[in-house]
């Protein structure tokens, strides 16, 4: 997966620092070398970037699952989340490191609170994150919330050697009243800084919207002058054609989540429109409380499998536009330069072991990556030219550790969840 979507087999990758400097064929390259690890049967590829997450809600996976969504939002998952504690969200994040680790992904976009936490655990863990304060404008009418929020993006902009960069994160229109999303956006014009925002994910929403304003969420948005910086759509299921004007001029794009948007219910993405009028769409997981994994091989299946029912045809959708989406396609719609293996590009990549049964025979890799691989197939992963995963072993911080006070604190908030 260079420039040119080449395959190299056998292929030689050469990282100075956190860059890549050599790509291509072991022949290739005649410099001198620190360190060599070969990987028989390993199959190289760009770091997954995952574009839409709420990290710290790893600690409610598996609570209330199968109820309606509004139901499942507004009366368990937030009361749980008034309950949590810095430290909580601090190794729920470090909880969910180590499975987007593990499952291969380099970076992820983030929404949720106390996020100097998550930005610790993240610098801590070696990973990038695209981190931003989400906002409920009805729980903010002082607008102290966003001033919190600006000031963490201002502070954290860059740090963890540029691993870390900021942005605003309007929940969503039906959370944001018009007037809070225009000083959202006129905060993140000011502070420089991209917006993260739920739009279009659930009929009901576009139905509360039309009721309420008249316009859809993305019509919303706009006139609110977020598209004015980059925006990260997180969701877009109920993307219409009238809604492609206001999208066509933006930065950024759309992170197609199919995993959530199935478990609960919400549909299915008009990628081919999307496609069709060149907006860029990546892919992510949303919270482990809608989604249960974090592994962003399901999620490319995930996406695969949806398109092809949606275009009701299988060669509707190829599975190298989910590895794309899964790469390229975040990292567009983020600004960021990875999702790629070519020279320049920085050090962010995995290897996969390719020496399994269900990775047997080779005829097509993309096809054996995006259709057979499960992320526990992930050996080595690589972010800014350090070695996070190493055959299988997590080099940055102590996993189990973090798997026991993970199940302590989760037991916790299921107590306390009973007396409430
Ligand atoms: N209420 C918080 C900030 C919200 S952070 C982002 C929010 O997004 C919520 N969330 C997670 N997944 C989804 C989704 O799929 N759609 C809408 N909201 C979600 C999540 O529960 C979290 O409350 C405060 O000011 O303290
Ligand atoms: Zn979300």
């Amino acid at each position: 997966m260079d420039d040119e979507n080449r395959v190299f087999r056998p292929g030689a990758v050469v990282y100075e620092g956190s860059q890549i400097s050599y790509a291509g064929s072991p022949d290739g390259y005649q410099g001198p070398l620190e360190q060599e690890i070969v990987v028989p049967d390993g199959i190289l590829l760009p770091g997954l970037l995952n574009g839409h997450n709420h990290a710290a809600m790893s600690l409610m996976r598996g609570m209330a699952d199968d109820s309606p969504f509004f139901e499942w939002l507004t009366q368990h998952v937030w009361p749980v989340e008034n309950r949590l504690t810095a430290e909580d969200i601090r190794v729920g994040s470090l909880l969910a490191a180590a499975e987007m680790i593990r499952s291969g992904t380099v970076g992820f976009a983030d929404m949720y609170f106390e996020v100097e936490a998550t930005a610790e655990a993240i610098a801590t863990a070696g990973m990038r994150a695209w981190i931003s304060r989400g906002l409920v404008g009805l729980e903010d009418p002082e607008g102290e919330k966003l001033n919190q929020a600006v000031a963490f993006a201002r502070d954290w902009q860059g740090k963890a050697e540029g691993r870390i960069v900021t942005m605003l994160g309007p929940h969503a229109p039906y959370t944001c009243p018009p007037e809070y999303l225009e000083r959202v956006a006129e905060a993140a014009k000011l502070a420089g800084v991209g917006i993260h925002i739920h739009l279009s994910e659930s009929a009901d929403e576009m139905k509360q919207l039309q009721e309420r304003y008249q316009r859809t969420p993305v019509q919303l948005a706009s006139e609110a002058g977020i598209f004015a910086s980059r925006t990260l759509i997180a969701h877009g299921v109920f993307i219409g054609e009238e809604d492609l004007p206001y999208l066509q001029g933006m930065t950024g794009g759309v992170i197609t989540c199919p995993v959530s948007n199935a478990k609960l219910g919400n549909g299915i993405l008009p990628y081919a429109m999307l496609k069709e009028a060149h907006i860029p769409v990546g892919l992510g997981t949303d919270g482990a409380t809608s989604t249960n994994s974090l592994d962003m091989f399901l999620e490319m299946k995930a996406m695969a499998w949806l398109q092809k029912i949606a275009e009701g045809r299988p060669e509707g959708f190829h599975a190298a536009e989910a590895l794309w989406a899964a790469t390229r396609g975040t990292a567009e719609v983020l600004g960021h330069p990875g999702g790629r293996i070519a020279e320049g590009a920085p050090a962010d990549f995995i290897v996969v072991d390719g020496n399994q049964a269900h990775m047997t025979p080779e005829w097509d890799v993309v096809a054996n990556l995006v259709y057979s691989a499960v992320g526990s197939d992930v050996r080595y992963v690589v972010i800014n030219g350090r070695i996070v995963l190493q055959e299988g072993i997590i080099t940055t911080f102590d996993e189990a550790e973090v798997i026991r006070e993970a199940k302590a604190r989760g037991e916790r908030l299921m107590r306390e969840g009973a007396k409430h």
